[in-house]
């Protein structure tokens, strides 16, 4: 991280947790005076549109922003540069002191994305939650959930959890879907991942097929859950480009493809 100086230029990057900068709807360009951005820090954490993207180390600012999730229509390769951005502005938030000995870190760039510790020089990298998140089918069926924190919206998805310490991602599915759902999976299959800066987990997507049991919800994370037929109109789903709604049509299309067999 470096003290921004009047002609630094490109694009700007400027985060308040997961919330960003836009202006008419854009990230601002043009130098660090003409945004008044001259006495803060900041790095180049990329390339946009053909120019530097410079992040700028959170600050009080006035100014308006918008939730990193309303980005999810923009191509993929920039929403994930936007993650990197908010991840990277959560971690050095959240390091400025050495694990170690407590004394003071320091942002060590452009070398490497970690802070040192001024006093012991201890190292540390960007702190990435894994989290995996699977859509489970049955036959022409997909298990879609109501989670609490979409009780409002009702809107219906894939069941996820964070990766506990010492677990394969594998055990992870299945240990999610049981405690979530009360259901047994099988033929588990790895289909992609996103990055999610809220604050900063990486989604780890899946298929699986049911195996066994009955649906018993768990209320503190659920609210309802159930089977939907792929082809009967489901419930309101996660916003196009989130790997939740990707899982959602992979297994429709599934779904289909069976149906079209004799
Ligand atoms: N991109 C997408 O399409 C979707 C992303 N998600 C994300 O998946 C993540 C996990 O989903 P949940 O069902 O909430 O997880 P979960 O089923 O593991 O339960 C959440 C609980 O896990 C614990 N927790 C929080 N942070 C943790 C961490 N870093 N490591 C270990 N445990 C932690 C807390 O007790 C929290 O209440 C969330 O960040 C959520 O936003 C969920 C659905 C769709
Ligand atoms: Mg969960
Ligand atoms: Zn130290």
């Amino acid at each position: 991280m470096q003290r921004l100086q009047t002609k630094d230029f490109g694009y700007w990057l400027l985060t308040k947790g997961s919330n960003i900068y836009l202006s008419d709807g854009k990230l601002p360009f043009g130098t660090a005076d003409e945004l008044a951005l001259d006495d803060k820090c900041g790095m180049v954490i990329g390339e946009y549109q053909d120019a530097p993207l410079w992040l700028v180390e959170e600050f009080d600012d006035s100014r308006n922003y918008f939730s990193l999730r309303d980005q999810l229509i923009l191509p993929e390769r920039i929403f994930n540069l936007l993650n990197r951005g908010v991840a990277l502005n959560y971690f050095w938030k959240t390091h400025r002191f050495c694990g170690v000995c407590g004394a003071k870190t320091q942002v060590m760039t452009p070398q490497e994305w970690a802070v040192e510790c001024t006093q012991c020089q201890h190292r540390t990298y960007p702190m990435i939650a894994p989290s995996i998140i699977v859509a489970v089918r049955k036959g022409d069926s997909i298990l879609l959930a109501n989670h609490v924190r979409h009780r409002e919206e009702k809107i219906y998805t894939t069941l996820a959890g964070f990766v506990e310490v010492g677990e394969t991602l594998e055990q992870t599915v299945e240990r999610e879907v049981f405690e979530e759902s009360g259901l047994k999976i099988k033929n588990l299959r790895y289909i992609g991942s996103q990055p999610w800066s809220f604050p900063n987990s990486l989604m780890l997507g899946f298929l699986a097929d049911y195996a066994e049991g009955e649906i018993a919800i768990q209320p503190e994370e659920l609210n309802d859950a159930g089977w939907f037929r792929y082809d009967a109109g489901l419930p309101h789903l996660p916003p196009p480009g989130t790997i939740a709604r990707k899982l959602i049509e992979l297994s429709q299309q599934i779904c289909a493809d069976e149906a079209q067999q004799p």
